[in-house]
């Protein structure tokens, strides 16, 4: 604490000398860092670079001289906030890009992987279908025409979009990741759910899911209106209206709906109770098996209405059945009940494009990153 206190005072005292204000703790996907001699390390991180530090005079010489003070435990606090690189613009010191290599993403792939195993006590055994849904409500907020919403944002960081009806829940999901973020200042919170969920289907059983960077975080002004998610007690209209708003076809939202192969639903959260399938911490097709096998019937409580099975074990929501009722869409349903390889396929690419919309990528590549035993 204390050296992040004297961390402060140099750092104000530093942009008094230069007349530059500190920046405001906003992280671009790429940053500015210098580094240093390895003695000045700390953890492999990188800090002020010796080399690169004015000779003497000026306000330079001072912050120059601050900086080395706090190099040790204090550095890494700036670094980590991002006023390291006000101390530096401040100093006119030149500076080396940090790009992120596909090393550092998997890092953090391996890193999330590890916190779904070391956290496995949470609902039905697995964070994993949480990080999905917080994923998809990112995404899925996109509209088309206005080329507004989507993953480029994390603007559910905000009220009143952490507070719309449909996000009710995903707190549980942030929260998780806060910590990764934590270890991994230098992400967009908009690439680490995204990545997050990528890394939850792949650990989960599901198909590889590419993934390439590029999200950065929006201000509160970019959260989108409430009622661009999906509301469950509607049907096969509702459902057209809202996955055509995203730019998605019939085929694209019986693939996606596969999804709810996974999880659960909480009253607490959607009012809504219980899973759609035996193993809801498995990607698997049993969700088109389930839909089209079983006999499914009005669940009879106080709660939303909503379908169970005889075992009383499993429910579907309205708009899940809305999938056999409407026949454009069971004949896809019909296709990936019988073969999982195709809905495999078929799920990836469409969870591609979800997670991708509205991103103003830089990258044309995608990458893969390996499961974690
Ligand atoms: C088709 C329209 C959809 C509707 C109406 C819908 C609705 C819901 C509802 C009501 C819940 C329960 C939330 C709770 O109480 O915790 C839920 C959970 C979930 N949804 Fe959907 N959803 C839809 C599409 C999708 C899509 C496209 C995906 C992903 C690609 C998805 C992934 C999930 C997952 C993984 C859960 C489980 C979350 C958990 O266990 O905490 N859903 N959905």
């Amino acid at each position: 604490m204390a050296t992040n206190q004297a961390a402060r005072l140099l750092l104000r005292a530093a942009a008094r000398a230069s007349h530059v204000a500190p920046r405001p703790v906003v992280r671009p996907s790429a940053f500015t860092l210098v580094r240093i001699p390895k003695q000045g390390r700390g953890n492999g991180r990188r800090y002020y670079s010796s080399e690169a530090a004015p000779k003497s005079g000026g306000s330079g010489g001072i912050i120059f001289a601050a900086v080395a003070a706090i190099a040790g435990g204090g550095g890494y606090y700036l670094y980590s906030t991002g006023q390291l690189d006000s101390l530096i613009s401040a100093a006119g010191i030149p500076a080396k890009e940090f790009v992120p290599t596909q090393e550092d993403y998997a890092k953090i792939y391996n890193e999330i992987a590890k916190r779904l195993v070391e956290f496995d006590e949470y609902d039905d055994g697995s964070y994993g279908p949480v990080l999905v849904r917080l994923a998809w409500h990112a995404s899925g907020t996109y509209d088309v025409e206005t080329k507004t919403g989507g993953s480029n944002g994390a603007t559910m960081r905000f009220q009143p979009e952490s507070d719309h009806g449909a996000n009710a829940g995903l707190k549980a999901a942030r929260d998780f990741l806060e910590p990764v973020k934590e270890k991994f200042p230098w992400i967009s919170y908009s690439d680490l759910w995204i990545l997050s969920g990528v890394c939850a289907l792949q650990q989960m059983g599901g198909p590889v899911i590419p993934f390439r960077p590029g999200r950065s975080d929006r201000d509160i002004s970019a959260c989108t209106p409430d009622g661009r998610l999906p509301d469950a007690t509607k049907e096969h209209k509702h459902l057209r209206a809202i996955f055509g708003r995203m730019g998605f076809n019939d085929q694209e939202i019986v693939a996606l709906s596969g999804a709810h192969a996974l999880g659960r639903c909480h009253t607490d959260r959607s009012g809504f109770d219980g899973p759609w399938t035996f193993s809801p911490t498995m990607l698997t097709n049993d969700y088109y098996k389930l839909l089209l096998n079983e006999k499914w019937s009005w669940k009879k409580w106080n709660g939303p209405a909503q379908y169970e099975d005889k075992t009383k074990a499993l429910m579907m929501l309205p708009t899940d059945m809305a999938l056999v009722k409407d026949r454009e869409f069971k004949k896809w349903v019909d296709k990936y009940a019988k073969d999982q390889d195709a809905f495999f396929k078929d799920f990836s690419d469409v969870v591609v494009k979800l997670f991708e919309l509205g991103v103003p990528f830089k990258q044309e590549e995608r990458w893969v990153f390996k499961v974690v035993e």
